[in-house]
């Protein structure tokens, strides 16, 4: 389904998108600032700075879920569409995860039309951030796998909070699947092809010291201070004149953009007929019963 009928598909009664404040609502925050509020995604924008913070707030984890990525898009798309806004802090709301990568509940006991248009969503989102106009900064307050990581690297600069229990890196393998070839590359456009390799291969989660050291995050700044600095760090960017930087980010990422593009059913189709091998299946609920074990 197309982000249209997502959207309209989350609107029909009984939904819980339904009446939600997706536009912007005047109240407080800096002068003139404004929030707006979806179920999953909350924005706070400063229109004097032409920023525009957007939270996550997906309990318990941030997952990545289809109602997600599309409450995500529709945001974006607003933000894109107001001149007020030149870039976007991405963060979540509250400390502790920044987003636990893709729901894989998305990806466990499905049909593959369910995973068509799950992996299509994934495709949609990743396009919308890697492809923006805007500036783009990550404020990572929690602990970012996979799909987290991901959408933190579509971003133009990542400020990591200093604790060590806030790993990054794209882990896939570790849980027996892999990292397509459009995560890769947005993670070779990052750190460079070896380190990429070694990375992807071992299904690395990185502590903040060693996502430093390898340039996965740009900045390591005390837990209370990410926000602040990627704001800061938000400034610098936006001095730039917009179209200057506009048409060096698209130049830089054309070529990742265009094969994505290219290959865009194919890759749906390979995701399809890989995540619905009984292999695979099995691998997926195997991990997510541990994950849910520790609970219960
Ligand atoms: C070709 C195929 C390509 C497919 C690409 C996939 C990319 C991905 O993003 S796959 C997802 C990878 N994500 C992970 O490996 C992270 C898994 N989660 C965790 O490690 C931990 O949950 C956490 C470190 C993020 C948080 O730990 P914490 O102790 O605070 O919370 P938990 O008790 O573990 O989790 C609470 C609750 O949430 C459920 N859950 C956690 N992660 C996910 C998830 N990614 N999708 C769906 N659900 C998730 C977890 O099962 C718990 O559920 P219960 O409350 O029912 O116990």
């Amino acid at each position: 389904m197309a982000l249209v009928a997502r959207v309209r598909a989350l609107l029909l009664p009984g939904s819980r998108l339904r009446g939600a404040t997706l536009g912007r609502a005047a109240n407080g925050g800096g002068a003139g600032a404004r929030r707006a509020l979806s179920h999953r995604v909350l924005v706070e924008a400063d229109p004097a700075a032409g920023v525009a913070v957007v939270k996550f707030r997906n309990p318990p984890v941030n997952s990545l879920s289809l109602e997600m990525l599309t409450e995500l898009g529709i945001c974006l798309e607003k933000l894109e569409n107001d001149k007020t806004v030149r870039g976007i802090v991405l963060t979540a709301d509250r400390p502790g995860i920044f987003s636990a990568g893709l729901d894989l509940t998305e990806m466990c006991g499905r049909n593959p039309a369910h995973y068509a248009e799950f992996w299509k969503a994934v495709q949609e989102l990743w396009l919308r951030l890697y492809q923006s106009n805007m500036a783009l900064g990550a404020a990572i307050n929690g602990t970012c796998p996979a799909g987290g990581c991901l959408l933190s690297l579509t971003c133009d600069y990542r400020i990591l909070a200093d604790n060590p229990k806030y790993t990054i890196g794209l882990n896939e393998t570790q849980l027996g699947i892999f990292a397509p070839f459009w995560f890769k590359d947005t993670m070779v456009n990052t750190i460079g092809h070896r380190a990429t390799e070694r990375a992807l291969q071992l299904g690395l989660l990185f502590t903040p010291a060693e996502a430093l050291q390898v340039g996965l995050v740009d900045q390591v700044v005390p837990e209370d201070q990410v926000q602040s600095t990627a704001l800061s760090v938000m400034s610098q960017w936006l001095a730039i004149p917009d179209h200057a930087r506009q048409l060096t980010k698209t130049m830089m990422r054309k070529a990742t953009v265009d094969q994505l593009l290219k290959h865009r059913e194919a890759d749906i189709q390979n995701f399809v007929s890989f995540i619905s091998r009984d292999s695979i299946q099995k691998v997926l609920q195997v991990y997510l019963q541990k994950l849910r074990k520790k609970n219960h």
